[in-house]
């Protein structure tokens, strides 16, 4: 297994562009599966999770091609299987998204569960209750997801979620846009990810509204075309690499990213007494060598403040000047980075599903072990002020998500280097 040594060493300075959105890349490959005729991706981020996709895709039959500007095309007309194997599915469970397209296109898909994870047991009851509700037939037999649509066309419903969920409303959504008839789908997510498949349906002939709103309107189209299509920049990465200046009193320009979808983040970024200046397609933040205030972050469905950049604040309040809490209200077991950054010499107390962190002045290095992708991120953040070296073990967390990520922070001077396992 791969490991990332890090050398603390002060401030974070320069510039880095930001990767194609993972969490909008992984939808837009699975809704390939809808089409009949070649979709052209761009901006698709060098991931382990994209692989992943690309893998699973293949099993169905979908083969990718290579085309120009590194873009992939993908033919939906392509799937002889509609299966998806444990195998994949345990690797990645936003392989949950095929299941959607699959029944929309096909009538048919038997899926595995992809089953809890480190951050929480992430149920898919919401994505399966909708699909029943536009007519499928579901059961779940040794650990299989088997579904069915008599007849074959899945029907126009109208679905409310209980709770507000990103990839069950674009599994809904994309089982809508070929369904018969009209759904409405309220209290959804309103993440960008969303926004940005949704407009990549649209290219492909759906008729979607409401998309950016907590209600989505799909008028079923019998079919779906190819179409071309440049993935969002990922707010998450850039977030990250913004924490980072924030916390070692740098200054880092993100490029080829959008200032408008992380204001929950630039505002908390602001308050811990960071300049930001934004550009058409930049966003810098400037710390001036100060060290940062602490920020209190409570967690919600965008547009609050995204579960997705909680630990990196974490780290960032484990070096700032005063008390913060920090909620997670959205995973219930999100805060394993806490006991390895109080490894490395902070002070954080949990209280349920809230952290007390006090800042201290200096960090220090330590073996320390990722457990998930973003609780990784937020050590290898730390790790580049701490004092002396730290080893993170396990990053293939990291790689499900940050595309070079240790050539990234060499451009901003972090020391940092992989050491193949
Ligand atoms: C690939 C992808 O886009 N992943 C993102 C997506 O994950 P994901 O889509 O899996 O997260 P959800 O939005 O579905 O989860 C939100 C909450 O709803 C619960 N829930 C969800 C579905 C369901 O059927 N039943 C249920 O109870 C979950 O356990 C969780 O407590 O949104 C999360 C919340 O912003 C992000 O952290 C992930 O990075
Ligand atoms: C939790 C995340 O991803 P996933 O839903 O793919 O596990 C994430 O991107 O932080």
């Amino acid at each position: 297994m791969d490991k990332l040594i890090i050398t603390g060493n002060g401030p974070l300075d320069g510039e880095v562009w930001a990767s194609g959105a993972k969490n909008a890349a992984l939808p837009i490959l699975c809704a390939t599966l809808l089409s009949e005729g070649p979709v052209t991706i761009g901006n698709l981020p060098h991931l382990q999770d994209i692989t992943t996709t690309l893998e699973l895709l293949g099993r169905m039959g979908v083969e990718p091609v290579l085309g120009e500007r590194m873009t992939i095309q993908l033919d939906g007309a392509q799937v002889k299987d509609c299966h998806a194997p444990y195998e994949l599915v345990k690797k990645m469970r936003a392989s949950i998204l095929v299941l959607g397209p699959l029944l929309a296109h096909f009538g048919t898909a038997d899926v595995s569960l992809p089953g809890g994870c480190a951050i929480g047991s992430r149920p898919v009851d919401l994505h399966l209750r909708g699909l029943e509700a536009m007519g499928a037939e579901i059961s779940v037999e040794n650990g299989y997801v088997r579904a069915r649509v008599p007849g074959g066309r899945l029907k126009g419903a109208h679905v409310f979620f209980d709770t507000v969920t990103v990839t069950g409303t674009e599994n809904l959504l994309m089982a809508a846009s070929l369904a018969a008839g009209t759904t409405v789908l309220e209290n959804a997510a309103r993440e960008p990810e969303i926004v940005d498949l949704a407009d990549c349906l649209i290219k492909m002939g759906a008729n979607i509204s409401g998309h950016g709103t907590d209600t989505i309107t799909v008028v079923g189209v019998e079919r779906l075309h190819g179409c071309e299509y440049d993935v969002m920049p990922d707010r998450i990465e850039t977030g990250t690499f913004l924490v980072a200046a924030a916390m070692t009193g740098g200054r880092v320009r993100v490029r080829k990213t959008r200032a408008d979808i992380l204001e929950a983040v630039l505002a908390k970024l602001e308050e811990a007494g960071a300049s930001i200046t934004t550009g058409a397609d930049w966003i810098e933040a400037d710390m001036q060598g100060k060290r940062p205030r602490a920020v209190n972050i409570r967690t919600a469905p965008y547009p609050a403040f995204p579960t997705d950049m909680q630990a990196q604040f974490v780290a960032l309040n484990a070096v700032a000047q005063g008390t913060a809490r920090v909620v997670e209200t959205i995973f219930e077991n999100r805060f394993m980075h806490v006991q390895e950054l109080n490894r490395m010499g902070a002070n954080i107390a949990l209280e349920g599903n809230t952290a007390v962190i006090t800042g201290v002045e200096q960090l220090s290095g330590a073996p320390v072990m990722a457990t998930d992708l973003r609780a990784s991120a937020s050590l290898v953040v730390a790790a580049t002020i701490a004092q002396g070296e730290t080893l993170v073990d396990r990053i293939y967390h990291i790689d499900r998500g940050y595309e070079c990520i240790e050539e990234k922070l060499q451009l901003l001077g972090a020391k940092i280097r992989r050491v193949p396992g």
